[in-house]
């Protein structure tokens, strides 16, 4: 009997056949994202999508119904020492909350969610145009930012949009939502002074202390767009990461997905209608000195769908400005040092992107 080619015949010939790069390549150069596949009728999904087991089957939702983010009303100015003591518990213990009563009017939200649908649901043809792995460009349309590191696709697609600062020309913004993520944008400028404020207090500063620093001066819409997946338990919609920013808002839509990591158990961020999800990004945690918390987050591919969320984070990209990012002075003392050395946005977001979302976080590299 010849043992090689008995052995052959059991081990699964898959692996043989099986050209990750190139199929990641095959993939890219449609430009048509994952939503081209589901429009193809794909039943199965591509072998690049595939999760490893560990993370697909604890993908499912926990059971800890106990366990509830924070939601906190901003409308209720009279408490304001007891917002601000919210805001510090939900940044320290959870790195996520939600706001209602923010000041967006329903109106608004309902209209971008309809106009990122649009945007992504033109022809590919219209889309492909805005297709690019061009980190420095400020509108483009790109499936998995990470395709290539990452150890599996997701299934999603994303139009970036930089609103500030400098921001291009409207008329490069896409047509199908452009007018109205200009819009969304100056209710974000507000409700990002509010929050940096609240934030700022939280940590025993002066309320202008963090947009004194900057971290208000730039800020880009992840518009996302999660088809309908016929095989959720094999992919992700989003792998667990962090948020490479200071600040994220998030507004999602109806279907839900969203989960947050919270004392070791992944918890539901169960859509509430006309709430906006918050959470601290690396570099709040970076410059709190570890005083608030960016947390891991994912969102589970779904049956259901498409699912539309924009994630704002506040950040400058790659604008080339030389300020550095350290540790808050007035937080450090004896007994509480430096954790961090000072990093260049544009420097920690290199270091993230080489590693791709789905490990772990970029924080490590700038640790002292
Ligand atoms: O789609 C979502 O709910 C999450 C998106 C997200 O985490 C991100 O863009 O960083
Ligand atoms: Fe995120």
């Amino acid at each position: 009997m010849d043992i090689d080619s008995d052995l052959q015949k059991v081990l699964p010939t898959e692996e043989h056949d099986y050209d990750r790069e190139k199929e990641l390549k095959a993939f890219d150069d449609t430009k048509a994202g994952v939503k081209g596949l589901v429009d193809a009728g794909v039943v199965t999904i591509p072998r690049i999508f595939f999760m490893p087991p560990e993370d697909t089957l604890s993908a499912k939702l926990d059971d800890h119904g106990s366990f509830q983010a924070p939601i906190i009303d901003l409308r209720d100015r009279a408490a304001y020492a007891e917002t601000v003591e919210k805001i510090r518990y939900a940044s320290e213990k959870w790195g996520f909350f939600q706001v209602i009563n923010h000041g967006i009017p329903q109106d608004v939200i309902n209209k971008v969610i309809a106009g990122v649908q649009r945007f992504h649901e033109q022809p590919k043809e219209v889309k492909m145009k805005f297709y690019s792995r061009e980190k420095e460009k400020k509108v483009r349309f790109i499936s998995n930012y990470d395709l290539y590191v990452s150890k599996a696709a997701n299934w999603r697609d994303t139009l970036y949009c930089a609103m500030a600062p400098n921001p291009p020309p409207p008329k490069e913004y896409p047509v199908a939502c452009r007018e109205i993520l200009i819009e969304y944008s100056e209710h974000i400028q507000s409700l990002g002074q509010i929050l940096f404020g609240l934030l700022s207090e939280a940590l025993g500063l002066n309320p202008s202390h963090l947009t004194d620093m900057g971290c208000m001066e730039g800020h880009v819409f992840f518009c996302h767009y999660y088809p309908a997946c016929p095989e959720p338990d094999r992919t992700i919609g989003h792998a667990k990461h962090c948020d490479p920013d200071f600040l994220t808002i998030l507004l999602q839509d109806q279907i839900g997905g969203l989960q947050v990591l919270h004392e070791d158990h992944w918890i539901d961020i169960p859509p509430l209608e006309g709430a906006l999800i918050v959470n601290i990004g690396d570099l709040l945690q970076l410059i709190s000195n570890n005083k608030f918390r960016s947390v891991e987050h994912r969102v589970r591919a779904k049956r259901a769908g498409p699912r539309i969320s924009v994630a704002c984070q506040f950040t400058t990209l790659y604008e080339p400005t030389d300020k550095l990012y350290g540790p808050i002075k007035e937080l450090l003392s004896e007994d509480s040092p430096p954790l961090y050395k000072e990093t260049l946005i544009k420097d920690y977001l290199y270091s993230f992107c080489s590693l791709g979302s789905d490990n772990d976080s970029a924080l490590a590299f700038f640790r002292l």
